[in-house]
């Protein structure tokens, strides 16, 4: 059962930061999609844009489908309902995302009776059993979030997510400050839960070794657009897109610990989203760039029966795409690989809509209101926190 749908996302902020270009995205229950990206790429944007937590004043145009219904055309009553019951997002940094001066069973409860799906008592009881279910007695209910290690905090993050039932989970980077056993066991418990309730996972995260060990499909983005994608084991070590061979090539291979001894950086930055290079957004960064590559935007295009890439090369024989491309690991910083200069560009129609929209709220509700809601809603002032403190301890 299809639970996102995602068409041609187009975000820019109020800067002009084009942080989401043209996404297309499909999410269906019991199914884990990783997206993928260096810092800067457009991942949590995407991730906020989903949930309308962007701030007043951005642009938003495309179409987002959550259970069929249409979320970026959706009333602000609407789309109260639909955070926490609909989808649900997991941020990084739990110490961050909890109320310091609040018991964390009450922090769980509380958007079960914003919701007003029990009363007082229910929800407390529910909190508790949210816990357990997340492995932690119903007891650390009455806990502050000090009193709580790394894990067990971000343990009660995945349950106050879980608190309203939601289809989907929207994790950012849920594992990054956790060691790597504790990663592991948090990484676990997600797919657990996934398998069990049959709920959709988005799963972000720079890792993409981490994401192929959890998820069934990665998307990679690059300066906001998806340049990869298809089933997590191909792409992690098969990536047909120079850059998602060298995000590949960055992080060590589970089950694979002499990779440990051998990551491989990729030179400069993303381009910044104000400020797009021509042609292929990637194409500075490029070891097998051609000319054309300056000129030719590339959108995605089939790579295999289950594989999409959007670079000059996928298809062509002897070359970084299907049937006779090199290995993954083989384009990292400065590598060097002959590829055939003749290669055909198959550029499709840019498809971005010409009519952006302005999705946000009255100004007049939305002065002073990080997230775009209207002032005094307790679950968008809640959620902005959130979203502030977990975008401000973002590295
Ligand atoms: N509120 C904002 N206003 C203007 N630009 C923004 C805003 N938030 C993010 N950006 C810019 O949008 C681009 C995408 O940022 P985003 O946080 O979505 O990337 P990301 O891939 O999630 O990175 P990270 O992993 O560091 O969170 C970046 O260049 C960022 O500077």
């Amino acid at each position: 059962m299809r639970l996102l749908e995602v068409r041609d996302l187009e975000v820019t902020y109020a800067g002009g930061a084009a942080a989401v270009r043209g996404v297309d995205l499909t999410v269906d229950a019991g199914q884990k999609l990783g997206l993928a990206g260096e810092s800067g790429c457009g991942k949590s944007t995407l991730a906020l844009a989903l949930l309308r937590l962007l701030p007043s004043g951005t642009r938003v145009s495309g179409e987002i489908l959550l259970d069929g219904e249409d979320v970026l055309g959706m009333r602000w009553g609407r789309v109260r309902a639909v955070r926490w019951a609909g989808a649900s997002i997991v941020f990084q940094g739990a110490m961050h995302s909890l109320n310091a001066v609040h018991r964390v069973g009450d922090q769980i409860a509380e958007p079960i009776l914003l919701h007003r799906t029990a009363t007082p008592t229910g929800a407390r009881k529910k909190a508790g059993e949210l816990l357990e279910h997340v492995g932690l007695p119903a007891a650390r209910a009455s806990a502050y979030p000090h009193e709580l290690s790394g894990g067990q905090r971000q343990r009660v993050m995945i349950a106050m997510a879980l608190a309203c039932d939601p289809r989907l989970i929207i994790a950012d980077e849920p594992t990054t400050a956790l060691d790597v056993m504790i990663q592991a066991q948090i990484l676990r418990l997600i797919e657990q839960l996934v398998a069990d309730q049959d709920l959709g996972l988005i799963m972000i995260s720079h890792d993409l070794a981490v994401l192929s060990d959890t998820c069934d499909r990665l998307a990679v983005m690059y300066a906001g657009r998806v340049v990869e994608e298809g089933p997590a084991q191909s792409v992690y070590e098969n990536a047909h897109h120079p850059y998602a061979r060298a995000l590949s090539a960055a992080f060590p291979r589970i089950g694979d610990p002499a990779s440990r001894f051998a990551p491989r950086g990729l030179p400069g930055d993303p381009p910044d989203p104000a400020a797009l290079p021509s042609g292929c957004t990637f194409h500075p960064r490029c070891s097998v760039a051609l000319d054309g590559c300056a000129t030719e935007d590339q959108r995605l295009r089939d790579a295999g029966p289950v594989r999409r890439a959007a670079c000059v090369h996928v298809g062509v024989p002897g070359s970084a795409g299907p049937g006779g491309r090199t290995g993954a690991t083989s384009v990292g910083a400065g590598a060097e690989v002959g590829l055939g200069v003749e290669a055909a560009v198959e550029t499709e129609a840019d498809t971005a809509s010409a009519a952006d929209e302005a999705v946000g709220e009255p100004a007049s509700e939305a002065v002073g209101d990080a997230v775009g809601e209207p002032a005094g809603d307790a679950v968008g002032d809640a959620v902005g926190e959130a979203v502030g403190e977990a975008r401000s301890s973002t590295p």
